[in-house]
């Protein structure tokens, strides 16, 4: 079986920097993760991407070039209909190409996409599904792993419009989905306390603040009430916080995340083979 996260989640929300801390985690537990870059506009980071777009296609190609001529957003997006288009440049980099490649045993593939920081490539454009269908066709167990920068998640308005973008990404990306508060180091213990109440939230006490905040929020109240019994009727809403620098939080996450792909299902049973063949049982 071969595993992979998506990393997706509005810009400079801390995707680059959580494969970075995912990879470096796992191989201090003799691990290996690779990342795989998909950013087309990507410049530095803090990692050795195993696959990297840039090597098909980037975003100044887009926009240099003279039929194209895109700007950098539309840019991204066209990089990103190619790379799908071209699966056959993603499917050798990622699995050597052939078809045996794929029936074989890949030595536990575990792969994690860092993904550009536009929000519409996965909450309605078709491309992150497709990439997705891409993936599950050569045999990848996959999971979307949506990030959030949990300093803007302190207030119930912009709760709501986070968990929003949560919610249209679950939707539209169709995946087993987690949902991840990052930078929580950069929250004051204060703001620390406030954000408990986010982790697992009630969507109505949360939009009893909203609505009495503004004029705009007494009067759409009604519009509100039905945005939050809307979230809470999906229930999958949930947020996990990570805070990268401590290795327990790093874990904690890793650990949930590898369950919902079902990495690691598959070492039990190859332990309780091992116990079977023990010769000293047979003894008993
Ligand atoms: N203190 C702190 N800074 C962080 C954390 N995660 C990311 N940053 C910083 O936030 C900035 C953006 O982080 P990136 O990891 O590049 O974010 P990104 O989501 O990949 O950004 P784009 O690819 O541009 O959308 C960088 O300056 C990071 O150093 C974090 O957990 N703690
Ligand atoms: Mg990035």
């Amino acid at each position: 079986m071969r595993y992979a996260q998506l990393v997706m989640g509005p810009a400079g929300c801390g995707k680059s920097t959580y494969c970075a801390t995912m990879q470096r985690h796992a191989m201090d537990s003799k691990r290996v993760i690779n990342i795989v870059n998909l950013d087309p506009a990507a410049e530095v980071f803090d990692y050795q991407p195993l696959v990297d777009i840039r090597d098909l296609i980037n975003v100044e190609d887009t926009m240099e070039d003279e039929e194209l001529h895109f700007g950098p957003n539309g840019g991204l997006v066209f990089c990103l209909e190619y790379l799908v288009k071209n699966s056959d440049w993603l499917k050798e980099q990622l699995c050597g190409g052939s078809d045996e490649d794929l029936e074989g045993e890949p030595d536990d593939d575990y792969l994690i996409f860092d993904m550009p920081g536009q929000i519409e490539l996965y909450t309605h454009l078709s491309v992150g599904r497709d990439l997705v269908q891409l993936l599950q066709s050569w045999n990848f167990q996959v999971c979307s792993v949506f990030l959030l920068d949990s300093q803007f998640m302190i207030d119930g308005a912009k709760f709501i419009s986070g968990t929003m973008a949560a919610l249209s990404v679950m939707v539209n990306i169709e995946l087993p989905h987690v949902n991840i508060l990052s930078k929580m180091d950069l929250l004051s213990k204060s703001a620390r306390k406030q954000l408990d109440k986010y982790l697992e939230p009630d969507p109505m006490a949360l939009l009893s603040e909203v609505n009495t905040e503004s004029a705009w929020g007494r009067k759409h109240q009604k519009l509100s009430e039905a945005i939050g019994s809307l979230i809470d009727s999906f229930s999958l809403v949930r947020f996990l916080s990570l805070d990268i620098n401590d290795e327990e939080s790093i874990n904690e996450v890793l650990l949930i995340v590898d369950n919902i792909i079902q990495y690691g299902e598959d070492f039990d049973v190859k332990v309780q083979d091992f116990e079977q063949a023990d010769p000293d049982d047979e003894e008993i």
